[in-house]
């Protein structure tokens, strides 16, 4: 069993195309970077991995079924731009509220245990409108992990986090890795996210310009990817 399937992808917006035959699998348990500059379409390809976006050609399937499925849709946690916060709900509330809209048998332990792992547990009744765009970050955090999806789509997750709270999403997602999730995330800082990858998908212009093996060359220098796959 794949944990995703990636097919001959192709997105257009109008008749600009984000996406070009983009083809990649990923394996149970692997954590996969996902790199490229700006506007190489990487939030595009994360929308329609989690389903919040279809692709204008190809497939997509998550653990061998279609990623439309419900059922497969609720194995999977996602963090990114447009995913609800609610701005007039305690940080509390809110994964209260998703973690029942997930079906979760003990919503409030479930809200209780991630505020707590995301060091949000001081403020847990203050209202989400009051926050900083790091603790909005954790909070994202949280929500994403809340129903323990096995299988993460994370956008950016370390946006706005300063160091304490990078090293505390690093140790949440080595933990789920070691439980056997699956992790991809697309991400600007390269060593933060390539000291947990085990795989890397490089993207240029919408076009899938590597895929393989995370290696030390690259960890010694993060630049290498780009010089040896990027922009031709
Ligand atoms: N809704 C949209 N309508 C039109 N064009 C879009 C839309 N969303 C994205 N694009 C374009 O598609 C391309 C890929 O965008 P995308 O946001 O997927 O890139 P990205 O790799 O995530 O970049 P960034 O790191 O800047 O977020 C860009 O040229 C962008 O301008």
């Amino acid at each position: 069993m794949k944990a995703l399937a990636v097919e001959g992808v192709w997105k257009f917006y109008g008749d600009y195309a984000a996406l070009r035959e983009v083809s990649f699998d990923i394996e149970p348990g692997q954590c996969v970077a996902l790199l490229g500059r700006n506007g190489a379409g990487k939030t595009t390809l994360i929308r329609i991995l989690a389903g919040l976006s279809r692709p204008s050609r190809g497939v997509v399937k998550v653990f061998d079924t279609d990623f439309q499925n419900r059922t497969t849709r609720n194995r999977i946690g996602i963090l990114g731009h447009g995913i609800a916060i609610y701005d007039e709900l305690s940080a509390y509330e809110n994964l209260r509220l998703f973690a029942s809209l997930y079906g979760l048998e003990k919503p409030d332990a479930a809200a209780n245990h991630w505020l707590e792992r995301t060091g949000l547990d001081r403020v847990k009744d203050s209202l989400v409108r009051e926050f900083s765009r790091g603790m909005r970050q954790r909070l994202a955090v949280a929500r994403a992990f809340l129903h323990d999806p096995q299988m993460l789509l994370l956008d950016e997750p370390f946006t706005a986090l300063d160091d304490r709270a990078i090293a505390l999403l690093q140790n949440l997602l080595r933990d789920a890795l070691k439980e056997g999730r699956t992790v991809l995330m697309s991400t600007h800082q390269l060593r933060e996210a390539l000291e947990l990858a085990t795989h890397v998908v490089l993207i240029n212009r919408g076009k899938l310009a590597h895929r393989g093996l995370r290696t030390q060359e690259m960890l010694d220098d993060p630049g290498y990817l780009y010089r040896t796959y990027g922009e031709a």
